[in-house]
């Protein structure tokens, strides 16, 4: 660690899509920025898109074990590295909907309204989908916000097979809508379209991770130094508890701080909390920036998903990349239906082994059948916020993550309302299965943002109500899971902070020039 030196201006906990998006937002040559990152750099190696050593072996998710309400000790599918878990995403790069942004109704409660309105996020959508390189097409989701402009590319188009399906679907009064996606597939990019993307990390960087498409183009601008398998056990405050000085860093075995004026942990929602909660002090006796609402950890919330296989016995599946469109037909109470049920999107195309992995039950080779002729879907609802659902750290240091699955009823019907769709359109077998408290992918809501200092975490900045140099800018803001995919929201929001700091470093806003992200070899 002779690289590293004692103070910094920023320090950024985490190099996933929040942390990535606030560095590249305030990089620039003459700032001093440090961001730690617990995981490595991810090889690219053939292994990367191989099903065996993903989803049988698990690879490359983390090898810590956590705890459920009861105790029980868990395997979560997450992942450590440069990038996060955008790492392993499928790219779907989705603004949340106006009505996100306001107080909800659903079968199960109210998601409750934001602090900040859809308004006055959407420059920092804009910004978020250039960052990231979304493709898309706008106009054609009846729900769709009002946009300032288009996508930044054109939608990636469908494969023959659910080109196919679009038209019967537009037969049966439904409306769906290409996929906003952050792949690099367009004249001159690097994408191959190939069917180890959703799940996979991407071999040749043409995945709009947030490594490839934020954090290293942040550290080609200047001003930032990355530092990896580094992890921050503790943020240490001075004696009257309102300012961090110094955060407690453990790199090959040894431990050292390092200061800075602004300290932002976007370690995730999980670990951002657990980071808080680990860092109690006499100040603050039930973690770090809990004083005031007790909601830290509290709140958690991770989606009501489902995978569905669609499968017609008399009909082979070619298409190779399949997370090209989405269906909000349902996302909304209409005339038929008093509550929202969620979203559905196409899955990346399931293979042989993918599902077994998990269903141990079924036969491989039959499920490899079903898997050549099948069509596969994300089905998506919100989950709602509860403070019993929570993070929080065991005496041993293990995390505990107590989840009980809410606002289930309108997600069985989402799932029963797509398979009788299915069945009509002649795919008679339909496998579903809902994703458990492992599948900790969309976690959010654990430091919520809020107008009130009782009831949030987080001031609409992001910084902590209770201490006046520290923001968390993961997933952990979200106040309300809605039914879409979290990445575009937590870099937008990134954005927005990043601002905010400036301000309070005493700095005009000047976007810097944007860098592209390097063109990646095709790796062996
Ligand atoms: C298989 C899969 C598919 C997905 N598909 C999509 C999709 O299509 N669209 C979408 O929007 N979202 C998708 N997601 C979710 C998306 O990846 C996450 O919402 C997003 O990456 C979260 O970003 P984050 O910055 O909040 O946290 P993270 O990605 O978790 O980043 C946190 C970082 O902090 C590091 N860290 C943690 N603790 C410490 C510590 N104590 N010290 C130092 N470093 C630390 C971690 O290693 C990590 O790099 C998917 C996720 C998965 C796993």
């Amino acid at each position: 660690m002779t690289e590293l030196k004692d103070s910094y201006d920023i320090v950024i906990i985490g190099a996933g899509v929040g942390g990535g998006a606030l560095a590249n937002s305030l990089a620039a040559p003459g700032r001093e920025i440090l961001m730690i990152e617990r995981g490595p750099r991810l090889p690219r190696e053939p292994d990367n898109w191989s099903v065996d050593a993903v989803f049988h072996k698990r690879k490359y998710a983390t090898k810590e074990q956590w705890r459920d309400r009861d105790g029980q000790l868990f395997s979560p599918s997450t992942y450590y590295y440069v990038g996060g878990n955008s790492k392993f995403f499928g790219a779907a790069t989705v603004r949340f909907r106006k009505e996100d942004f306001e107080d909800l109704r659903h079968e199960g409660g109210v998601a409750p309204a934001w602090p900040v309105a859809y308004a006055e996020f959407e420059p920092y959508y804009a910004r978020a989908e250039r960052l990231m390189g979304t493709h898309g097409e706008a106009g054609l989701d009846p729900i769709e916000p009002p946009r300032s402009g288009p996508m930044p590319y054109p939608a990636i188009g469908h494969e023959p097979e659910i080109a196919a399906f679009e038209k019967k679907l537009r037969a049966r009064g439904l409306h769906p809508f290409p996929l906003p996606i952050a792949i690099d597939y367009h004249d001159g990019g690097a994408c191959a379209r190939c069917a180890t993307c959703d799940g996979f990390a991407c071999k040749i960087g043409a995945k709009g991770d947030a490594e490839v498409r934020l954090v290293n183009p942040a550290l080609a601008k200047g001003g930032v130094t990355l530092i990896t398998e580094s992890f921050v056990r503790r943020l240490v405050t001075d004696p009257t508890g309102r300012r961090v000085v110094a955060v407690e860093l453990e790199h090959g075995g040894e431990v050292r701080t390092v200061s800075a004026r602004i300290f932002v942990s976007s370690a995730g929602a999980i670990n951002s909390s657990a980071l808080l909660l680990r860092s109690k002090n006499d100040k603050h006796p039930n973690g770090l920036g809990n004083n005031t609402s007790d909601q830290l950890g509290r709140n958690y919330m991770a989606h009501n998903n489902t995978a569905m296989m669609a499968v017609s016995p008399f009909r082979k599946n070619r298409v190779v990349f399949q997370k090209t469109m989405a269906i909000n037909d349902y996302y909304l109470a209409n005339a038929e239906r008093p509550y929202p049920l969620g979203n559905i999107q196409g899955l990346g195309k399931l293979q042989s082994g993918m599902l077994t992995a998990n269903l141990k039950w079924a036969p491989e080779r039959l499920m490899a059948l079903f898997a050549e002729r099948s069509v596969d879907w994300w089905l998506m609802s919100e989950d709602l916020p509860d403070p019993n659902n929570r993070v929080s750290v065991d005496s041993d240091g293990t995390i505990r993550l107590a989840y009980t699955a809410n606002n289930l009823k309108a997600h069985q019907e989402l799932v029963a309302v797509w398979t009788r769709q299915m069945r009509a359109l002649g795919y008679p077998i339909v496998i579903t299965q809902k994703m458990d408290i492992k599948v900790s992918m969309h976690q959010c809501g654990t430091a919520r943002f809020g107008k009130d200092p009782k009831t949030s975490v987080l001031d609409p900045n992001c910084k902590v109500w209770d201490v006046d140099n520290l923001y968390v800018v993961d997933a952990s803001f979200l106040p309300s899971s809605t039914g879409f995919n979290p990445s575009l929201t937590i870099v937008a929001q990134a954005l927005r902070t990043s601002e905010h700091i400036l301000k309070e470093l005493g700095e005009t806003v000047t976007a810097a020039p944007p860098v592209q992200p390097e063109r990646q070899p095709v790796a062996a």
